[in-house]
């Protein structure tokens, strides 16, 4: 399994090119990314990242890779980034590390995604992973009634929301923006869209894990090597 997501990694590599602002995704195939990002800066491969977390930002900055300040740039040529399930049509559940907003506004902004995920990611129908939803603590059961009823209205076979607890178990996860995390068991989510699009629209809802329209390349790594599909938008 750690074969298929070094091998994922590495072909990542293969989008990058000398001057590009890149965006930084998080998670562990992510950070070995980054690793091997590093070396080629170490041998002489000028780009900048913008980090999604706190952890990319230090795991980035541990391999020698230039950081850049996400409130200064006017732009981000490729993001490169995790994900939890991938289904045929590119769609993606992101959050698993909880870092799906900041991911998220990132990769929006890119002019370009390639999602590295293990061969295990890839999916039918998106659903068996609990799909992550960033809300604000205030309000919060409120906004979790609001959430069931976007996904059973979006034809999901939703079942329990839980707030995410920190590894250590002394509370509530907080994101690094200050919110909150509900994973909400939909075992199948038919339509992506429609679930995001129900979901955008509840005020205390700061983000979904649903990416719908963003990643442009998806790559997969097996045991021995990694496959590279691409979407054409045209
Ligand atoms: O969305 C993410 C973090 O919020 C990650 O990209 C996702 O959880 C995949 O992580 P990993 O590469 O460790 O399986």
């Amino acid at each position: 399994m750690s074969n298929a997501k070094e091998n994922a990694a590495l072909a990542a590599l293969d989008f990058v090119e000398d001057g590009m602002m890149l965006g930084l995704g998080s998670g562990s195939t992510a950070e070995i990314f980054l690793e091997h990002l590093g070396e080629r800066v170490a041998g002489g491969l000028r780009v900048q990242g913008v980090p999604t977390s706190a952890r990319t930002a230090q795991v980035a900055t541990e391999n020698g890779i230039p950081l850049a300040d996400a409130n200064k740039i006017e732009r981000i040529h490729l993001t490169i980034d995790g994900a939890d399930e991938v289904n045929p049509e590119f769609c993606l559940i992101k959050g698993g590390g909880a870092c799906l907003l900041r991911e998220k506004i990132i990769a929006h902004a890119s002019e370009r995604m390639v999602v590295i995920a293990d061969d295990r990611k890839m999916v039918d129908v998106l659903g068996a992973f609990p799909l992550p939803i960033e809300v604000d603590p205030f309000g919060m059961a409120l906004t979790a009634e609001k959430i069931y009823q976007a996904l059973i209205k979006s034809g999901c076979e939703a079942g329990q929301t839980v707030l995410r607890q920190k590894k250590d178990g002394s509370g509530p996860l907080v994101t690094d923006g200050g919110h909150y995390i509900l994973d909400s068991r939909c075992r199948k989510i038919p339509k992506p869209a429609d679930t995001a699009d129900l979901l955008s629209r509840i005020p205390g809802v700061m983000e979904h894990g649903l990416f719908i329209d963003l990643a442009d390349v998806i790559v997969i790594g097996e045991t021995d090597h990694a496959k590279v599909m691409e979407l054409s938008r045209e």
